[in-house]
């Protein structure tokens, strides 16, 4: 992590907490049913995410217990736990894949995610990252980021349309931002491991997501490529909300090292079994017990 990206990521903190937060369609009412426009997620009063005593059963089986989790605006919060935990059955809630039996889901405090199809979450600005890179192999990586950009445009329409100079430029800003700058007409079929997630992760930064939820982001890469993801991550926090599920600690290790007290939470049989730095969950008997002892 060079001393630039931090001062990146804290700036891109800075210009978010000054962005207005509140909703431009306002009130509880204004999100109930109705498609949300991104980017007015609202925040004056609390977390752009709260969970409270959400419970999943499948067949009687509990995957998650009465979760209750906050996540501030601009955060980047890593959630770990061992197999099972439930890690991934959160994420489904939150993007509107799983119904819960019980409990509340809010993105901000007005808009109710139990209430939404997956892709009106999508639209409200979540963005989710499944742990395998889903590109389009046969395109370059320019025309994904472009198709992307598009959104829910039929594809062939989004590739055919001609680019405004602000397009070109996103991209190109995404571009760098995630390292590929030098293979933007490179087939995405013929990028390593790591190009492709990154190429994934751009794809959805093309559509600003507020939130953006993170599943393992960095199995199967080289130690350098892990060590530019979390670099890419840190320059994200604060302009954009970071939730990253991740198994491998030294990863976790370096999202945190810029700041030590950054709240890490641990999740064991579908509910919070600690949170707090990374060093204090580490030292937790708890979680020494049913996770990292392991
Ligand atoms: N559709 C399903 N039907 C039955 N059981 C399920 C279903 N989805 C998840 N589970 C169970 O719920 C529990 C939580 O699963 P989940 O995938 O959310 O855990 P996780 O923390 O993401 O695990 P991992 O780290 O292995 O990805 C597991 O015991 C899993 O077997």
């Amino acid at each position: 992590m060079t001393p630039e990206l931090m001062a990146q990521g804290a700036l891109a903190r800075q210009r978010m907490l000054a962005r207005p937060a509140v909703s431009a369609a306002g009130g509880r009412a204004a999100t109930w049913g109705r498609v949300v426009e991104p980017g007015t997620v609202d925040t004056t009063h609390g977390p752009i995410l709260y969970l409270d005593d959400i419970t999943v059963s499948f067949d009687g089986f509990k995957a998650l217990n009465a979760l209750s989790l906050t996540v501030e605006r601009g955060e980047l919060r890593c959630i770990i736990g061992p197999n099972g935990a439930g890690k991934t059955t959160m994420m489904d809630v939150i993007t509107g894949k799983t119904r819960p039996d019980a409990g509340r889901a809010f993105f901000g405090s007005t808009i109710d995610l139990l209430r939404l199809r997956e892709n009106a979450v999508a639209r409200a600005g979540i963005g989710r990252k499944f742990q395998k890179p889903s590109v389009f192999e046969q395109l370059t990586v320019f025309e994904n980021l472009e198709l992307a950009l598009a959104g829910d445009r039929r594809a062939r329409a989004a590739l055919t349309h001609a680019l405004s100079e602000a397009q070109r430029e996103r991209i190109d800003a995404v571009l760098v931002r995630i390292h590929l700058r030098e293979q933007l007409h490179r087939q995405a079929g013929a990028l390593s491991h790591g190009q492709k997630q990154w190429l994934e992760i751009g794809m959805l930064l093309m559509q600003d997501p507020l939130l953006l939820l993170l599943d393992e982001p960095v199995a199967g890469m080289t130690d350098e490529e892990t060590e530019r993801t979390a670099e890419l991550f840190l320059s994200l926090e604060g302009e954009h909300t970071l939730v990253v599920v991740e198994h491998d600690m030294s990863f976790i290790n370096a999202l945190t090292r810029d700041n030590p007290a950054k709240k890490v939470t641990v999740l064991h049989e579908g509910s919070v079994l600690a949170e707090g730095s990374l060093a204090t969950v580490q030292a937790n008997d708890k979680v020494i017990e049913v996770y990292l002892g392991r």
